[in-house]
């Protein structure tokens, strides 16, 4: 299928970034949340984050005119019906999600390809519930869209061939690398970072470290780009903790189990960056450990 225009639904940190980078690959973009201010919101951090790429000399200015002007928001989650490829990006709850394909259904045309950008729920189970599981799939982009490499693209049982490629040409046009991960819970990447991640947590709770010393010692003692603490925050705290659970519940083994402090930060909403507090606080000028 020729897929020109893509409806993302969502436009928090990963719905902003995954318009971002169809429309500077020349798709129509259309792009939709719960409020206006969200909205106005996501399009300023595109085009904020377009010209890093610009003065990075990434892509030029005209690209990213013409990227911008290529991406249309609206409040009205139907008007995405007239849509090729609807990628779904809002918040990781099942029965948020499930709410969003039921409403989106019936306005759908019926080749168009239903995704997901979930990180952790079974895909199998999100597609028996739409009307074309063979057209569903797992559309998983990374953290920040428009610098990771790698996209994961997860079969739920009934996907069809066609339904793979055509989101693979899709990859291939963003100038991304394709995963293909089996529809277990939290597929590849999160099967293994996000178990990582709660361990840090653990760590800091059990008071082996500092946030600062395991995050210092992860990104000076392992090479990684982050510290997981900050890490987590870059993520979300919420999301970090829906993963787990769906780890816990989904593999039914106790190694998963979510640590306790991740879930007080939950509660408490430091939900990191997005909140401005997490296990750093943002409010200041440099981001300052909360523990
Ligand atoms: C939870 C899930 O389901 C799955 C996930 O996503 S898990 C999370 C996966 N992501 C990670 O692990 C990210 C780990 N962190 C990193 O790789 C790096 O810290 C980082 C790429 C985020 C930032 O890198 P950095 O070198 O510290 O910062 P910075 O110099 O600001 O950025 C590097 C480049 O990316 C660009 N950049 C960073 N964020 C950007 C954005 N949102 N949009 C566009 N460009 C961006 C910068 O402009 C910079 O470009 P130049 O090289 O041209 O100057
Ligand atoms: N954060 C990450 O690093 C990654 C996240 N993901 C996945 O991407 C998805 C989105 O995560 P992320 O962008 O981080 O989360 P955010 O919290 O940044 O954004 C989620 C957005 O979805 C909106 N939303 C909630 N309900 C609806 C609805 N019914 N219709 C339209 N929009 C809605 C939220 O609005 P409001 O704020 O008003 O509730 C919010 O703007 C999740 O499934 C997550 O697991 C995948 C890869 C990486």
């Amino acid at each position: 299928m020729d897929i020109r225009s893509v409806g993302v639904v969502g436009a928090g940190q990963m719905g902003n970034g995954i318009a971002h980078v169809m429309a500077l690959a020349g798709y129509e973009v259309l792009l939709n949340d719960l409020d206006k201010e969200t909205l106005d919101a996501a399009l300023e951090r595109i085009a904020r984050n377009m010209d890093r790429q610009v003065r990075g000399g990434k892509v030029s200015e005209q690209d990213k005119e013409a990227a911008l002007a290529r991406i249309k928001t609206t409040l009205e989650l139907t008007d995405l019906g007239r849509c090729d490829l609807i990628i779904e990006a809002a918040t990781e709850r099942e029965e948020i999600k499930q709410k969003i394909f039921d409403t989106l259904l019936p306005h759908l045309k019926p080749e168009t390809i239903l995704t997901s950008n979930t990180s952790s729920i079974s895909i199998t189970r999100l597609a028996s519930r739409t009307d074309r599981p063979e057209r569903f799939m797992g559309f998983h982009f990374m953290n920040p869209v428009p610098v990771m490499q790698l996209v994961e693209l997860i079969r739920g049982i009934a996907t069809d061939e066609a339904t793979f490629q055509a989101c693979k040409a899709v990859v291939d046009r963003l100038g991304k690398t394709a995963a293909s991960a089996e529809d277990f819970p939290a597929f590849i990447v999160n099967r293994i970072l996000m178990p990582m991640i709660n361990e840090a947590v653990y760590t800091l709770y059990e008071g082996v470290g500092s946030v600062q010393s395991i995050d210092q010692s992860m990104k000076l003692g392992a090479n990684h780009p982050m510290g997981p603490l900050e890490l987590a925050d870059f993520i979300g705290l919420d999301t970090c903790l829906a993963i787990m659970n769906v780890l816990h519940d989904g593999l039914a083994d106790t190694k998963y189990r979510p640590c306790p402090l991740l879930t007080k930060y939950v509660e408490a909403g430091w939900l990191g960056r997005k909140t401005k507090r997490g296990f750093y606080d943002y409010r200041g000028e440099t981001p300052v450990p909360t523990r």
